[in-house]
């Protein structure tokens, strides 16, 4: 991620002082969250926040529970939401959180604890004009009502606006479910468009019948695609003559997994083969690094949608560009997870809700921006030499770069 900075620092002709300034966090909170456990003993948990960049607005960025996170992750991962947020426009920095926490091995009385102890412990460092978290991996719309909660209690009055995704019924939107996947699927019909002139009718295949992979899949199916493979942690199904998504989704739930989707015509596909399909569009939309430089050159799709956050090596990214397929980076293909909680805090702020249709018509809108100033970007740089990643990362660098040089930073 570095390197993509560093490279589009240079291709934007920014000074060095950028790189200086965004290759670092500006701040790192380090919390210990004490939990009295069911069994009566205490364990005291660590809890980060790390705000990386508000030269463009409140930090903004998830909230991720898993055993394995470190500080390094989460400052990675802080940082790249600042260039997500520049990217789409939004008037937001980037920051992240994490606890290193099993929380499935959690009662759900010990996960309410965790939750509000991390949000009682970072209530002086965020607030609706200073950092407003999210979920992220482990954590969902209730976590985040409890943590809206405790904030709102140390603050003595409602404070709706300092998380987003929160449950519809407490100030959240119908919209945040399947936003991301709406996303893919409206950057998926844009490049199709300047591609082939439409999605209609264009084979797709997905891995991962997640949320992002599932909704991905129903809104493109919406759109005219025709979705031919969807895998999920066990594996998959494939018709080269079209998959009947409600259906494959009724398998799913009912049984566990997509595998037991059995019509005629219906082949069994790995994870691995999946990707090797010869379809027109592939979503990888499970987990990141699954397009490597073992498998880049056996990849047909002409159009990579990136659902997941890195599901593409560099070293894969520069074969796959080599041969002329155009890979639609996460930071943007991905983003309307975040465009959406943008929405949802501008309700919260105003006290005003829109309906499901307006909401996703404004999620659109800003989706479109985006890609249309992408495209502009790859043109001008030169679509040979510089791959969509790269100019998405010149687009965002740009933004936070003269808000910072209006500001007298640089
Ligand atoms: N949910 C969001 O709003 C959002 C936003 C931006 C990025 N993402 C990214 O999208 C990816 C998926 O997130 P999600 O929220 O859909 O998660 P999820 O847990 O809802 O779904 C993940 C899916 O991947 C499948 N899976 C697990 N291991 C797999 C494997 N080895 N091969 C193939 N499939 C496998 C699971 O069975 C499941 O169907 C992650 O990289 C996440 O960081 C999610």
């Amino acid at each position: 991620m570095l390197q993509t900075l560093k490279r589009a620092i240079e291709l934007g002709g920014y000074p060095q002082e950028t790189y200086e300034i965004l290759s670092r966090p500006q701040r790192i909170i380090t919390v210990s969250i004490p939990v009295k456990m069911d069994n009566g003993k205490m364990q005291v948990f660590t809890g980060y926040r790390v705000q990386h960049n508000n030269a463009l607005g409140p930090y903004k960025g998830g909230i991720r529970f898993h055993p394995e996170v470190t500080l390094e992750e989460d400052i990675a991962l802080a940082t790249v939401m600042t260039f997500k947020n520049a990217l789409n426009g939004l008037p937001y920095g980037g920051g992240k959180g994490a606890i290193a926490v099993d929380y499935k091995k959690l009662s759900k009385r010990e996960l309410e604890e965790l939750s509000r102890g991390y949000a009682r412990a970072l209530a002086p460092f965020i607030g609706p004009e200073v950092d407003i978290p999210a979920p992220d991996v482990g954590t969902d719309p209730q976590v985040m009502a409890w943590m809206v909660d405790e904030y709102s209690k140390i603050a003595g009055h409602n404070v709706p606006g300092v998380f987003t995704a929160k449950p519809v019924v407490l100030w959240g939107n119908p919209v945040r479910e399947y936003s991301t996947g709406f996303g893919v699927a409206v950057w998926a019909r844009e490049a199709a468009k300047k591609l082939w002139g439409g999605i209609e009718g264009k084979t797709v295949a997905v891995q991962g019948f997640g949320n992002v992979g599932y909704w991905g899949a129903y809104w493109l199916e919406k759109m005219g695609a025709k979705i031919v493979a969807v895998t999920d942690s066990r594996g998959g199904v494939y018709n080269p003559n079209g998959l009947k998504l409600a259906e494959v989704k009724a398998v799913k739930d009912k049984t566990g997994t997509v595998m037991n989707y059995d019509t005629s015509g219906t082949k069994k596909v790995t994870n691995e083969e999946i990707l090797e399909l010869p379809v027109d569009v592939l979503v990888p939309a499970a987990l990141e690094n699954v397009i490597h430089k073992g498998n880049a050159n056996n990849i047909k799709a002409k159009l990579i949608v990136e659902g997941a956050n890195g599901p593409t090596t560099a070293d894969a990214e520069k074969i796959l560009h080599s041969r002329g397929v155009w890979i639609l980076p996460d930071l943007a293909a991905n983003a309307g997870g975040v465009v959406m909680s943008y929405l949802e805090w501008v309700e919260d702020l105003q006290w005003y809700f829109w309906d499901e249709e307006e909401t996703r018509n404004k999620l659109e809108r800003i989706l479109l921006d985006a890609f249309n100033r992408v495209m502009n970007r790859w043109n001008k740089l030169g679509t040979s030499q510089v791959t969509i990643r790269e100019a998405a990362y010149v687009e965002a660098v740009d933004r936070i770069y003269n808000a910072m040089k209006v500001r007298g930073w640089i």
